[in-house]
């Protein structure tokens, strides 16, 4: 399975709106602290948008709310997995990202053929407390050898200017959350991100 190398994290689906039009093709709604009917609102206009646009969705922890509303994509965590009904997930067709942070996660996440595989925080993060140091690029290169060729996602800290290490150690795709929805100017923030990650990908 081939990922878009730009995966764009939004915490609200009025991002899609804005963002969406720029050319995201890969986004994941991560929605922490509200209620359930607010979680499957939001899920079901970010499944309309991305339908709309192309673009593939990954519902972040409600894997529930994702299955019942026909979505085709989950991001785990470790804690998720914990309770996921991940062979309900797979008999409905539903694809699996999961996070990893060490090695004992890593032998975990890879005995559920996860669709990717998600190292972090590979740079320092801002967006929540963690209790892992930045991973960098060397176990971005490790965890490549690893797990190819499952499809491997970088994340945490990561910024335009940060991108070419991040290809160059063997990430397939980059997530970012603050870099662009944090900017001052987020829609422009999109559109560099995706001609960086285009033109790496494409070398
Ligand atoms: C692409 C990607 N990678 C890692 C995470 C983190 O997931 P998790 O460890 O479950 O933490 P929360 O995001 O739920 O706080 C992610 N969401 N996406
Ligand atoms: C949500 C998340 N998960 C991480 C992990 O390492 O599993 S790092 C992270 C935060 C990513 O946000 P930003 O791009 O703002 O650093
Ligand atoms: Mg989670």
């Amino acid at each position: 399975m081939k990922l878009d190398p730009f995966y764009l994290i939004v915490d609200d689906v009025s991002w899609l709106r804005r963002l969406l039009p720029m050319g995201v093709r890969l986004v994941q709604l991560r929605i922490k602290d509200r209620s359930d009917p607010e979680i499957r609102e939001q899920v079901v206009t970010a499944r309309r948008l991305c339908a709309r646009a192309g673009a593939c969705l990954i519902v972040n922890d409600y894997w529930r709310i994702a299955l019942d509303e026909g979505c085709d994509f989950v991001h785990l965590g470790q804690s998720d997995l914990d309770e996921a009904d991940v062979p309900a997930l797979r008999k409905a067709g539903v694809r699996i990202g999961i996070s990893t942070h060490s090695p004992d996660e890593l032998e975990r996440a890879l005995t559920f053929k996860p669709d990717y595989i998600a190292l972090g925080p590979v740079y320092p993060t801002t967006l929540k407390v963690m209790p892992w140091a930045p991973q960098g690029l060397a176990r971005v290169a490790e965890w490549k050898r690893l797990i190819a060729p499952i499809p491997l996602v970088a994340i945490g800290g990561l910024t335009v200017e940060r991108l070419p290490g991040i290809f160059r150690a063997g990430a397939d795709s980059a997530a970012v959350v603050s870099d662009v929805i944090r900017h001052a100017t987020p829609e422009t923030r999109a559109r560099e991100w995706i001609e960086a990650t285009r033109s790496m990908a494409a070398k």
